[in-house]
């Protein structure tokens, strides 16, 4: 506080002192986890009865002294590995001793950045996902001992290291050796690897490359974790029969497996992240580069969710499909029931309701940290932290009303919403922050502040506080008074909390005070610009009023204190009420989409089908302006099939449709756009068509656009052949594969070859997967390469081809209507055309197509040369 006067001047208006924070309570801050990594040994139940002991030295457990022999015990342990970067992706990696196998999970995204904390469901999840497994296979109940790894054991560069000496990389040696010719040498039969110009190792990288997507770079790490520690469980093993044979060695790893993928969800552009477009656009803390949501079909549902839990929630939701019908239903019920026109105005209420609705778990943090620090900028969290939770009181409780009053709902996620809002008190928190906190001047002052009428005594100080005001005028006048006439110096009283009062005095241009009072003012200290004394005045105010800040404070922080102990005893309720929050705003974001895209509810039904009315994509129907809707019939597994479901042709019942079609006649969004239907209904929204009849599909398995990089090894034909390898090793009868123009990167006839062998060899399977496969391969059609069965289906996309499209504007026209039955030109050199290709280019490729389609010679073809190359020769000569 401050008054400040100018000799012979009218006195300034005092102000406020600045607010000096302090350290309050002494609860301490919640520890955080110690680190991001983790192992999780699950043995199970010893069938011998031996005592459970962890392989790992842990400070209550001595290393064990492993001195007895392998024994079936080896066989029941599970070892999974577990670690989380900084932004958020979780990865994990198993394995299991009974099957001698690494199964390698996807890397999974906690929906939240930034935090340990926002990735403990996942990890919880992963985790019990891991347990119920083994249970489930063994009937026996494991036991878990968990140890914490350096993170060097999960670096990405030492887990491939550790993968390509696997004796699986190894199996197919002899072959590798082809894969990678050194520019300028031929690469005869027999010459060894090195001579080849590319290693071992990345030959067997390579190979690793089509048994697990190594675009999972936490997971990958995880599985150089796992194999770390067998590593060193083998040590111990050879150590105790140093002439035992190894391949009775335990922990041996004969298998390895890729559980989830991320390829799927960028071919379909289900979740998309982009980089930001300023690289070096990274906030302060910020601990990677930030990205944002691009345009994907996560996008689309994100923008009506309303809170940071929903919205980390949705995200999981998107990351984690279901195939548990229960679940899948329970979600189209909640949309179904919100999306009535009689719960429109609670909808709406809702939605307004939950913008002001804030995650509190980090709230609740804070309102740890204040209690126990209570710096500048804790005090600062305070407010908001009380801001928050009265917000959250008090729009929960708007939800709470508008969910009991939902017509025909009979909903788990309803009912549970209703308990948990119940047992959370919200009226009773939100009432005790109320008459407790004056929101406004803690936003204000930037720290809470006590409302008046609570407390007496602490009224009385802040009466007597804020009188100082007028009294430090006057003092100011008082003493500006007693400074000689002729000098023109700015007096000013200034009160600072522990410092007390004190007059301050301008310094001059050799920073010595202005004025230096009389015999009793004593310099206290100066500043880069004033000087601060004390006179007999100011002593007798900070006898009087010198504390008076410190003792408001301290009155203000022993109030909200007890406050804060009160709220922290629902601190849990709270939480899990936060958390339904975001559940439901999860539902309703789906509920907005389902109406603000027009999407219907799906029926999902046991039989393993895929039954679309009339179906969108819908990304591409917001590119162009009129959409073809398109129809689609699929039939997996085994199953006997209902023929009455087949279209026209009586007793079809397709597991594979073959398409094929003009380039750019809509072949690509018409297999994606079926997938994406699927996983719609899968992740429990509604889907872009007027009817869809679909059997739960364990996995969506593509051959979508190849991701070409740098960074990667593999060639574009590679990098295909490794993912069709990844979805040949995945795929069941429950799953739909997309193939899109598999073969094209290589020699035409290696290209007919392996599309038809993958073709074939999934039409073959007993348990048919569901397929939609693209191809320009005609020749496949014309040799009969693939012979006609029940489970293929030949289709097409609809084109209206012009007779003289030379001389015709419009040549082709594209009807993007999927027809049964195959197209037989591809069109590619119109497409070239449109695209803006030289006509002259466009003629000659079309004057070699044709040749060719003749069966000319298409070597004395181009030997002719044109006409005007002809003259200049014949001048010459
Ligand atoms: N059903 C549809 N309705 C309207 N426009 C469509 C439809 N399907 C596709 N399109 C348009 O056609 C374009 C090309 O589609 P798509 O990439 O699927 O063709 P394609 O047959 O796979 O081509 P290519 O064989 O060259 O890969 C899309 O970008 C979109 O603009």
């Amino acid at each position: 506080m401050r008054s400040s006067q100018k000799r012979k001047r009218s006195p300034g208006a005092p102000r406020r002192p600045p607010i000096t924070p302090r350290t309050y309570g002494s609860r301490p801050a919640p520890t955080p986890y110690a680190c991001t990594r983790a192992f999780y040994d699950l043995e199970r139940e010893p069938s011998s009865g031996r005592q459970f002991q962890t392989p790992f030295p842990t400070e209550s457990q001595p290393e064990i002294d492993d001195s007895q022999n392998h024994t079936d015990d080896d066989l029941n342990h599970v070892i999974a590995a577990i670690d989380m970067k900084d932004y958020g992706t979780v990865g994990c990696a198993y394995y299991s001793a009974v099957e001698e196998k690494v199964y390698i999970l996807g890397d999974c995204h906690s929906g939240e950045t930034g935090t340990v904390e926002a990735c403990r469901p996942l990890y919880s999840y992963l985790l019990e996902l891991i347990f119920r497994v083994c249970s489930t296979t063994t009937k026996i109940s494991p036991k878990r001992q968990v140890d914490v790894r350096p993170s060097q054991e999960f670096s990405v560069t030492n887990a491939k290291n550790r993968l390509v000496t696997l004796d699986i990389s190894s199996a197919h040696e002899d072959r590798l050796r082809f894969l990678v010719p050194q520019s300028g040498i031929s690469g005869p039969e027999g010459l060894d690897t090195e001579d080849m110009g590319f290693t071992l190792r990345e030959g067997r990288l390579l190979h690793i490359s089509s048994s697990i997507d190594t675009d999972n770079p936490v997971s990958v790490g995880c599985a150089g974790a796992v194999l770390a520690n067998l590593q060193r469980r083998r040590a111990t093993g050879k150590s105790m029969d140093p002439i035992g044979p190894t391949d009775q060695c335990p922990f041996l790893v004969k298998h390895l497996e890729m559980l989830m993928g991320s390829n799927t969800f960028q071919s379909l552009q289900i979740i998309q992240s982009e980089s930001h477009p300023n690289f070096f656009n990274q906030g302060p803390g910020t601990k990677s580069p930030s990205s944002k949501e691009g345009l994907s079909i996560f996008g689309l549902f994100q923008r009506f969710a309303n809170t940071p839990q929903g919205r980390a929630k949705l995200k999981q939701i998107f990351f984690r499909p279901s195939v548990d019908l229960d679940i899948i239903r329970q979600r189209h019920d909640f949309i179904g029931v919100f999306s009535r026109p009689d719960n429109m105005g609670l909808l709406e209420k809702m939605t307004k309701a939950l913008k002001h609705i804030k995650n509190l778990r980090p709230v609740m943090t804070n309102l740890h940290k204040g209690i126990s620090t209570g710096s500048a900028k804790i005090t600062g969290f305070k407010t908001t932290v009380w801001a928050s939770l009265l917000a959250f009181a008090f729009y929960s409780i708007d939800i709470h009303d508008s969910l009991r009053e939902a017509s025909g709902a009979n909903l788990p996620l309803r009912a549970k919403a209703l308990q948990i809002f119940e047992a959370a008190q919200l009226y009773r928190v939100g009432r005790m922050i109320q008459e407790i906190v004056d929101i406004d001047n803690s936003e204000e002052q930037g720290r809470t502040v006590v409302k008046q009428g609570l407390d007496r005594e602490l009224d009385m100080m802040k009466d007597r506080y804020d009188g100082l005001n007028s009294l430090l005028k006057h003092v100011a006048i008082d003493i500006a008074m007693t400074i000689p006439e002729d000098m023109e110096i700015d007096v000013n009283v200034i009160y600072f909390p522990q410092l007390g009062f004190n007059i301050a005095i301008p310094l001059n241009d050799r920073e010595q005070p202005t004025y230096s009072g009389t015999d009793d003012w004593e310099l206290v200290f100066t500043t880069e610009n004033r000087a601060y004394f004390k006179d007999f005045r100011m002593r007798e105010l900070d006898e009087k009023l010198g504390d008076i800040y410190g003792l408001i404070c301290e009155k203000e922080i022993e109030i909200v204190y007890d406050l804060a102990q009160r709220v922290l005893q629902y601190e849990d309720m709270l939480i899990e009420a936060s958390d339904v929050c975001g559940d439901l705003d999860s539902l309703l974001a789906f509920t907005q989409s389902a109406s603000f895209y027009k999407l219907t509810r799906p029926r999902m039904v046991p039989e393993n089908i895929i039954k679309i009315k009339s179906g969108r994509h819908l990304l591409q129907e917001m590119t162009v302006s009129s959409y073809v809707p398109n129809d689609t019939l699929l039939f997996g597994g085994r199953e006997e099939v209902d023929h009455d479901q087949a279209p026209s042709q009586a007793g079809l019942a397709p597991s594979m449709i073959l398409l094929t079609g003009p380039n750019y006649s809509g072949k690509s969004v018409y297999m994606k756009q079926v997938a994406l239907i699927l996983y719609l209904a899968q992740i429990g929204s509604f889907v872009p068509a007027d009817s869809a009849e679909l059997g739960i599909t364990d996995k969506i398995l593509t051959k979508i656009n190849t991701q070409e990089s740098v960074s990667k090894l593999q060639s574009t034909f590679m990098s295909d052949l490794q993912q069709i390898s990844l979805c040949l090793k995945q795929v069941s009868g429950r799953s739909l594969v997309l193939i899109d123009e598999f073969g094209k990167g290589t020699d035409g006839n290696d290209g007919i070859g392996l599309a038809c062998g993958i073709l074939d060899h999934l039409l073959n399977l007993e348990d048919a997967p569901k397929v939609i496969a693209a191809t320009h391969f005609h020749e496949i059609f014309e040799h009969n390469f693939l012979a006609p069965r029940p489970r293929l289906q030949l289709g097409h996309m609809e084109v209206k081809v012009c007779d003289e499209y030379r001389e015709a504007e419009d040549q082709v026209t594209y009807l993007y209507n999927f027809r049964p039955g195959r197209s037989s030109k591809s069109f590619g050199t119109i497409c070239a055309a449109i695209n803006g290709i030289d006509a002259a280019i466009v003629a000659r490729a079309d004057e070699i197509a044709s040749l060719a389609a003749r069966g000319e010679n298409l070597i004395a073809a181009c030997a002719i040369l044109p006409r005007e190359e002809t003259t200049v020769l014949r001048q010459a000569v």
